[in-house]
C-alpha cells in the first residue's frame, strides 16, 4: 500500500515552519477514518437534524430581536427616520459551533457587533437584558458584566447562548461587515478587543488549515478524548475547546496532507514530544500601530511564566492557555504519553475500533 505523496494541500506551506511529512493517507489510513467517523456518530457527538434547524432558527430570531432593540434605542434618542432605518446590528458565532465541531446540546457562542452609540454598559446590559427578559421563549437569563469577557447568558427555546457585545467605531454596522479586517479594532477599549477576538480567532483557526473537514474531524475526536479522560476544562488548568482546537489545527499544517485516523496519532507524537514551554502558534505574531499588547515573553515577565503557550492566530495575539500549572501540565504529558504508546500498538494492530475505545477508556 503506497503513499499517495504531493498531493491535495501540499504545494502550500501552513505555519510557521516546513511540514513534518507531506505524505497523504494509505488505503489502510481511509478504512481507519472511515471507521473512527463511524465511531464518532455512534458515540453521539453529532447533533440530530432537528436540533441543528433549531439553533439556525433560534439565530435568526435572535438576530432580528437584535436588530430591533438597536432601531429602537435611536428611534428613543429622537434621530431622523433615515437614520432609524440605517440603524443595524449583527450577530456572529465563534466557538464550537463556528467550527463546526458542537456536540448535541453544546452552547451556541455568539457576538452581537452594534454602532458606537450603543453601548455596552446601559444599551445591552440594562435596555437589552429587560427586553430579553420579558420574552417568554428567554429562560435563565443571566448578565455577567464584569467578566473578563463581559457577557449575557440565557436560554432561548431551551438553547444555551452565550452573547457578548461589541460596540465599534462606525455609525452603519453594515450586514457584510468583515470581522478579519484588523481596522475593526480602532478606537474600542479591551473588553471589546476581548469580545471580538473569539471571532476573529475562529475565522483564522478555519483559514489557516490546510483541510477544514480533516481538522473538524479530528478535533472532534481530540475534544472527546480530553472530555474522557479529564483533561476538557480550561478553568481548572487543562485544556478547553479553543486550546484543542489550536494543537490540532497546528498538527494539521504539520501533516498537510493527513486524514483524521493519521491526524490523531500524530497529534500525541507530537505533543509527546513537544518542548514546553515553546510556543504553539499557527501564525506569526504580528504587532501593529493599534498598540495592544500581544504575548511577548521577551517584553512582558508574566507571560514567561506560561507553561504551555497555545497563542491565538488574531491580532492580538495572546496565549490561551496562561491557566496551565507544572502540575495540570505535568498530567496532560502524561496523557499524551499514554495515548501515544496506544498509537504505536494500533500501526501493528487492525483492531481499530479496539482502539479508539481504549484511548478513551479510563484506565490509568
Ligand atoms: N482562554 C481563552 N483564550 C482565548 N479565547 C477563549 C478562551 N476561553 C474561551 N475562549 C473563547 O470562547 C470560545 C467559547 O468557549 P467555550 O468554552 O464555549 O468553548 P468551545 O470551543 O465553544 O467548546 P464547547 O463545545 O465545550 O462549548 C472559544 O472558542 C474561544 O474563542
Ligand atoms: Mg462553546
Amino acid at each position: 500500500m503506497g503513499n499517495c505523496d504531493e498531493v491535495g494541500a501540499s504545494s502550500k506551506q501552513y505555519g510557521v515552519t516546513k511540514p513534518i511529512s507531506k505524505a497523504g493517507p494509505t488505503v489502510a489510513d481511509i478504512q481507519r477514518t472511515k471507521e473512527l467517523e463511524k465511531f464518532l456518530v455512534d458515540s453521539g457527538l453529532y447533533e440530530s437534524e432537528e436540533e441543528a434547524a433549531k439553533r439556525v432558527e433560534v439565530l435568526h430570531r435572535l438576530g432580528q430581536v437584535l436588530k430591533s432593540w438597536v432601531k429602537m434605542l435611536i428611534r428613543r434618542r429622537g434621530y431622523t427616520d433615515q437614520m432609524v432605518e440605517d440603524a443595524n446590528a449583527v450577530i456572529f458565532t465563534f466557538g464550537s459551533y463556528r467550527l463546526g465541531v458542537h456536540g448535541p446540546g453544546a452552547d451556541l457562542d455568539t457576538l452581537c457587533i452594534g454602532p458606537s452609540y450603543v453601548n455596552r454598559e446601559e444599551d445591552f446590559f440594562f435596555v437589552l437584558h429587560d427586553i430579553l427578559a420579558n420574552m417568554e421563549e428567554i429562560t435563565e437569563l443571566q448578565p455577567i458584566p464584569d467578566a473578563h469577557v463581559p457577557v449575557m447568558k440565557f436560554k432561548f427555546d431551551g438553547i444555551s447562548i452565550d452573547l457578548l457585545y461589541a460596540s465599534i467605531s462606525c455609525l452603519v454596522v453594515r450586514d457584510d461587515l468583515d470581522i478579519a479586517d484588523v481596522s475593526i479594532l480602532q478606537n474600542i477599549d479591551e473588553p471589546t478587543v476581548r469580545s471580538l477576538n473569539g471571532c476573529r480567532v475562529a475565522d483564522q483557526i478555519l483559514k489557516l488549515v490546510p483541510n477544514v473537514q480533516n481538522f473538524r474531524t479530528t478535533l472532534r475526536c481530540l475534544k472527546f478524548w480530553a472530555k474522557r479522560r479529564g483533561v476538557y476544562s480550561n478553568v481548572t488548568g487543562f485544556l478547553g475547546g479553543v486550546n484543542l482546537a489550536l494543537l490540532v489545527a497546528r498538527v494539521c499544517q504539520l501533516y498537510p496532507n493527513a486524514i483524521p485516523s493519521m491526524l490523531v496519532s500524530r497529534f500525541f507524537r507530537v505533543y509527546t514530544q513537544w518542548r514546553w514551554p515553546n510556543p504553539v502558534m499557527l501564525c506569526p505574531i504580528e504587532e501593529n500601530e493599534l498598540g495592544f499588547s500581544v504575548w511577548d515573553p521577551r517584553k512582558n515577565p508574566r507571560d514567561r511564566t506560561h507553561h504551555m503557550p497555545i497563542i491565538t492566530p488574531a491580532y492580538p495575539c495572546m496565549n490561551s492557555s496562561y491557566n496551565v500549572s507544572t502540575s495540570t501540565l505535568r498530567v496532560m504529558m502524561e496523557q499524551f504519553q499514554y495515548s501515544n504508546k496506544i498509537c504505536g500498538v494500533i500501526l501493528v494492530s487492525c483492531y481499530v475500533l479496539e482502539f479508539f475505545r481504549s484511548l478513551l477508556d479510563f484506565k490509568l
